[in-house]
């Protein structure tokens, strides 16, 4: 699914590598954790997935794609086929809960009648059903990260890139989207998540991948972070 071959990504400005060698592969249907302290590489591993950095050295496939290799005209349509959710949500204020979702259908052409089923049924599945006319102002914050989960997964993506997804939640309501995200796992989607949250690392029990410096220094099935754990 994802495949790092030695890959270095070296910033213009950075005199160190923000990754430097990394080897890695993630299979289809895993739950990766990666962990590390701030500066590590975390979100630089994400964005270069998607072509948003390109490697100095080194190769990245995803889905079976050659990431370098990719043409201008290609790129968009492996962007396209990856969901994301990030720590701030990314929604647009001035759009109703259906309108965030439904944008990620129409922008890739979808006809309008697949469109009205499928934004229903995504919200379903985030446990938003109801609340499709609600504004983002009028919701929780992890409501808006589920509103941001439906918008990731209506295309139903084989791919689910988070980055820090419960930074901006309290506990309780973190769990509840990491049940979610557990869910959508369960259901045959790849799941990588960037996290500080050793606490929701060492519940959940899934592979964790630990940088430190843009080097993975442990690489654990079932593992933990943190408090009795690496970094
Ligand atoms: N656009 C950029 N230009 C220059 N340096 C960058 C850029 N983005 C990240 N870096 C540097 O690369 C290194 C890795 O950053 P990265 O954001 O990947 O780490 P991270 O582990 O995701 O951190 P955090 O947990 O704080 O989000 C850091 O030293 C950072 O300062």
């Amino acid at each position: 699914m994802i495949t790092f071959q030695n890959v270095t990504k070296k910033y213009q400005t950075g005199a160190q590598p923000a990754l430097d060698d990394v080897t890695l592969d993630i299979e289809r249907g895993e739950f990766v954790f990666l962990v590390g302290p701030s500066g590590s590489g975390k979100s630089t591993f994400l964005r270069l997935c998607l072509r948003e950095e390109t490697a100095t050295s080194g190769q990245i496939y995803v889905l079976g794609k050659n990431v370098k290799e990719l043409s201008a005209r290609r790129t968009p349509k492996l962007r396209r086929q990856v969901g994301r959710v990030f720590q701030d949500f990314r929604l647009l204020e001035d759009k109703n809960v259906f309108d965030n979702v439904a944008l990620a259908m129409q922008v890739i052409g979808k006809p309008r009648h697949h469109i009205r089923t499928a934004v229903p049924e995504a919200l379903e599945m985030v446990g938003l059903d109801g609340k499709e006319k609600r504004k983002m102002t009028e919701l929780s914050g992890g409501e808006l990260q589920r509103v941001a989960i439906a918008r990731a997964m209506v295309n139903r993506p084989k791919l689910l890139l988070a980055d820090e997804p419960t930074g901006n939640l309290d506990r309780k309501t973190a769990g509840g989207i990491m049940s979610l995200l557990d869910r959508i796992n369960r259901k045959g989607t790849t799941v990588v998540m960037a996290t500080h949250a050793y606490d929701i690392v060492n519940e959940m029990r899934k592979r964790v991948v630990t940088l430190s410096d843009g080097v993975v220094v442990s690489d654990q099935e079932r593992g933990i972070y943190g408090k009795g754990g690496q970094a």
